[in-house]
């Protein structure tokens, strides 16, 4: 029987229903009706073709990319399109273009820092795209420290006007993407000066182009930044260079939601935490989690195609040589890349819904969550993005020589995902932060304050310091409580293990830099803590579908288990597993690669093939 038929024949009899499965990854059965339907639509017009892209000179994938952004807003306006499938369509467009920026963080900025006049005078003219916005935070002396931003916003009261100047060469604004050559308008974050006092960091829209030509206005230095990472990729978004020399705008164009200046020059903090003015980072932060599962699930779909139908050695008399997936060292390299995915997929919707919640809480002046919602968007987008950067390379691995081919298709997910890593926050820094979190809940434990939502787990450390956990048998390792007790566990042993060496510093900010790397990694052990909560929260909700919940319950215990094996020293060094349970462990984690391998061959096809259809359900 050919290969194809067998496999056709195997996926027939595949145990768990793939449509319903479709529909857990897409979040719910509209979802993926959407999701669907916009695939179809983009994988039938040839204006979005894809195939081209490695092989075009800068100039021609820009204007290529320009060309179908514009053939994209046509169709969202011909058809309708909602907000929801506009964002599909550009997420299958698959393509970094200005319209990210502009729609990203250009809008919600507005939106989330901007008054209700501002709002009312700025935003019809951008959800129009009369205007075109970039985020114009980061300057070539600093990105990641916000506060050391150079650029100033001087408010003139003779003319009632900020001036804007970009005093010196490490002021430029440099990477906004959409800066380059797209954009009219741009959201710039400079320093904020009334009568020689300076009030740190604000948003201010400033006009760039002139909307008749699209020359630069007097004032404004304006240009594209070059060649990036790889050929394509990133290079379809211009990411520019921006100088201002006393630039002047009306006092209004200071987005006024967090703060104000009076006619008089006064200036006005509302009664909101200044950190609301970074608002639009944390809500890219919360979407970058949900696009690692997607970019992930793209990774490892190849590499499991690959790894079925690849053969080497192992023919015996003349007979097929072996399939690479059936090699444990592939498994072991590819299943918990798979586990990966959908689990990002769960605590992106967790996230989704998080952020969700403190937008309406904040209408309501209720900022009780805002420090958790920063620690877990910054959190999850660090962790996700690091194991999705990680995860893409080892599947180019796992593919041989044929993963390093641009035809694959992983060189150009690589070179376009990695930036994730850094945009949006740089993930180390993203982690000291979480790291910063922690070490407060961890001195307010004596208070009285419970620790509620992702850290009340921190409540009882007391317990956690001490316990032990109840692994005899390798399958007491499939027990969602016993692995969520080893993961609180770690996290809060690390978490204050961290805080009381931090005592042994007389200056705090002293220690938390001498112990910035142990502090990090208490750090990743929370965020997989969550991640690893959070996929037990889905198990235990309603799952429809033959087989589904049984499907996912496998990936829960391949992705918790292989974290464990890989983080084993911390477990271990925490007291809450021994060496011995850490071996049942991994004993377990070869059994559930071991599921795929049978002695019936066509079971072990056709287990892959359920591993594939599970991806299929992944990757539109
Ligand atoms: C119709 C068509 C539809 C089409 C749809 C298309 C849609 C497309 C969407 C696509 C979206 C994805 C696109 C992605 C493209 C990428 C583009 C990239 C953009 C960028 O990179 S923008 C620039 C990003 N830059 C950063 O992230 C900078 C990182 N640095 C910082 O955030 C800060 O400097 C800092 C947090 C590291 C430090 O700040 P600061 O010094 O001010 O603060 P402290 O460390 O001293 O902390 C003081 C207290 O403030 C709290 N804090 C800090 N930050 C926040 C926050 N964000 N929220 C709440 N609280 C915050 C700290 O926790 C401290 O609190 P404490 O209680 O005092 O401890
Ligand atoms: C593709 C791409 C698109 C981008 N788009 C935009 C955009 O549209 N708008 C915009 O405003 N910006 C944009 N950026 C800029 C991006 O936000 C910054 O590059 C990012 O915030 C990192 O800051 P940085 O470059 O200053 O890195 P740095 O902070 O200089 O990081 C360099 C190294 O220093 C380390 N480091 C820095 N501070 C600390 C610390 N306190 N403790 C320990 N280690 C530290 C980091 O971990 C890192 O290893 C983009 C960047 C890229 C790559």
């Amino acid at each position: 029987m050919e290969a194809l038929d067998y496999h056709a024949e195997e996926r027939r009899k595949a145990e768990f229903d793939v449509e319903e499965m479709k529909i857990v990854w897409a979040g719910s059965r509209q979802a993926y009706e959407i999701s669907d339907r916009v695939a179809r639509l983009v994988a039938s017009d040839p204006v979005f073709r894809k195939d081209n892209r490695t092989m075009l000179s800068r100039k021609d994938l820009f204007k290529d990319t320009l060309r179908k952004a514009a053939h994209a807003w046509k169709r969202i306006i011909e058809l309708r399109l909602s907000e929801e499938e506009a964002s599909k369509l550009r997420f299958f467009v698959d393509q970094p273009v200005f319209t990210d920026l502009h729609w990203g963080m250009f809008i919600p900025a507005i939106k989330g820092q901007g008054n209700e006049e501002q709002q009312q005078k700025w935003l019809p003219m951008a959800y129009k795209m009369q205007i075109i916005g970039c985020y114009a935070q980061t300057e070539l002396g600093h990105g990641s420290n916000v506060q050391g931003l150079e650029t100033t916003a001087t408010f003139d009261p003779e003319t009632d006007e900020f001036v804007i100047h970009s005093p010196t060469l490490t002021s430029s604004k440099w990477w906004p993407g959409g800066l380059g050559k797209v954009s009219t308008h741009a959201l710039i974050y400079a320093r904020l000066i009334t009568d020689g006092q300076d009030h740190g960091v604000h948003g201010f829209i400033v006009q760039l182009r002139s909307l008749d030509d699209h020359l630069p206005l007097p004032g404004i230095t304006v240009g594209d930044i070059g060649m990036k990472f790889g050929s394509g990729a990133y290079n379809s978004m211009d990411n520019g260079v921006l100088r201002f020399d006393h630039v002047r705008i009306l006092r209004d164009q200071m987005l006024m939601g967090v703060s104000q200046v009076t006619r008089e020059g006064k200036f006005m903090q509302s009664d909101v935490p200044r950190q609301l003015v970074y608002g639009t980072m944390v809500y890219v932060r919360q979407k970058i989690v949900a696009d690692a599962s997607c970019a992930l699930s793209r990774a490892v779909c190849i590499a499991t195609r690959y790894s079925v139908v690849r053969r080497q050695f192992g023919s015996h008399n003349g007979g097929p040589e072996t399939q690479v997936i059936d090699y444990k060292t592939q498994q072991s390299r590819l299943f918990p890349l798979l586990a990966s995915a959908y689990a990002f997929r769960f605590v992106g919707e967790w996230l989704k819904w998080l952020y969700t919640d403190v937008t309406q809480r904040l209408q309501a002046s209720d900022f009780s969550t805002l420090p958790e919602v920063h620690a877990c968007t910054a959190g999850l987008k660090s962790v996700t993005t690091s194991a999705t950067a990680d995860a893409i390379e080892e599947c180019r691995k796992l593919c041989g020589g044929h993963g390093y081919l641009s035809s694959s298709g992983l060189p150009e997910l690589f070179a376009v995902y990695v930036p994730a890593c850094t945009y949006e926050g740089d993930n180390v820094v993203l982690l000291l932060q979480v790291a910063r979190f922690l070490m407060k809940t961890v001195s307010q434990l004596g208070s009285g304050k419970k620790p509620v939502g992702t850290i009340a787990y921190m409540g009882r450390s007391e317990h956690l310091l001490q316990c032990r956990c109840e692994v005899e048998r390798a399958e007491d390792w499939l027990k969602p409580n016993v692995i969520l007790e080893a993961f609180e566990a770690r996290a809060a042993r690390m978490s204050v293990t961290c805080a009381k060496n931090l005592n042994n510093f007389a200056n705090q900010e002293e220690g938390f830099a001498q112990l910035a790397t142990d502090l990090a990694e208490a750090a990743v052990a929370h965020v997989q803590l969550i991640i690893v909560s959070k996929f037990i929260e889905k198990l235990q909700q309603d799952i429809p579908g033959k087989g589904v919940k049984r499907q996912l319950e496998i990936l829960f215990n391949v992705y918790a288990l292989s974290l464990l094996h890989k983080h084993l020293g911390d477990f271990v060094a925490s007291g809450c597993i021994t060496p011995k349970q850490g071996a049942l462990a991994n004993e377990q984690l070869r059994l559930l690669y071991s599921q795929v391998h049978f002695d019936n061959p066509s079971l072990l096809l056709y287990m892959v093939l359920l591993l594939e259809r599970l991806l299929q359900s992944t990757s539109f």
